[in-house]
């Protein structure tokens, strides 16, 4: 039987809502306006980025939260809640499910200790991965959920504009339950995301990055990648 949270988010849209550092939109209060669109407009869950960011959102939702932090790391170039305080850190502001890298790339701890670290704060563990393999390791290692979320973003996985469905595919095949994440950009790869045997789909940018829409219009256009910041 799938933890509550997961099974409430079971065949859902799960809203990403980051905005990347530099961003007008990166303040905690946007990102509050934001996510109360998304919920406004169907969300089921949410995914976060930011103590501040998951604490402002639970204070007006129970929709399950994901949460994470972004930090670099000397030696890593793992930043995705890449220690067990941050995954601390993001439980104890208010997320039901904790995610963190869990790819192949070296890495300060091992995918058991963030899983371990998770648990220990009462939330559920999502690993976010680029592979296959990667997958099984996180499963292996205590993981409740893996997320496609790395795929094109690791050396080791390919890169490509649109989604990873081949992955998604071999998860499926390998009997491996997996959200679908990552470059899911319109309701109808989200849809097929769904049909390929996710649990749940999560969509972000399309949604909530005005700056990353408009340039993939502003490159349509006219090859053009928009004011520069
Ligand atoms: C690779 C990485 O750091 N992904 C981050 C993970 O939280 C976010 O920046 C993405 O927006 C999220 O994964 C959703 O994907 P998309 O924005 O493509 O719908």
């Amino acid at each position: 039987m799938l933890p509550s949270a997961l099974a409430r988010l079971s065949g859902q849209l799960i809203v990403s809502v980051q905005a990347d550092d530099g961003s007008p939109l990166r303040d905690t209060s946007h990102i509050l306006a934001l996510g109360r669109a998304a919920l406004l407009g169907g969300a089921a869950g949410l995914r976060l980025r930011s103590a501040p960011d998951i604490a402002a959102l639970r204070a007006v939702t129970g929709v399950p939260i994901i949460g994470l932090t972004k930090q670099t790391h000397p030696g890593t170039e793992v930043y995705i809640t890449a220690t067990p305080e941050e995954v601390r850190e993001v439980a104890a502001a208010g997320a039901d499910i904790v995610a963190f890298d869990a790819t192949d790339l070296p890495r300060p701890f091992t995918v058991a200790e963030l899983v371990r670290a998770a648990h220990d704060a009462g939330a559920l563990a999502m690993a976010d991965i680029s592979t296959l393999e990667e997958a099984r390791a996180a499963y292996a290692a205590g993981a409740d959920i893996v997320g496609t979320t790395m795929s094109g973003y690791t050396p080791h996985s390919p890169q490509q504009t649109g989604p990873d469905f081949a992955l998604m595919a071999a998860l499926r095949a390998a009997k491996l339950p997996f959200i679908a994440e990552g470059r899911l950009n319109t309701p109808e790869l989200a849809r097929q995301a769904l049909d390929l045997g996710a649990l749940a789909v999560v969509v972000g940018s399309a949604i909530t990055r005005p700056d990353h829409v408009t340039r993939w219009f502003a490159q349509a256009l006219h090859g053009s990648s928009g004011e520069q910041m």
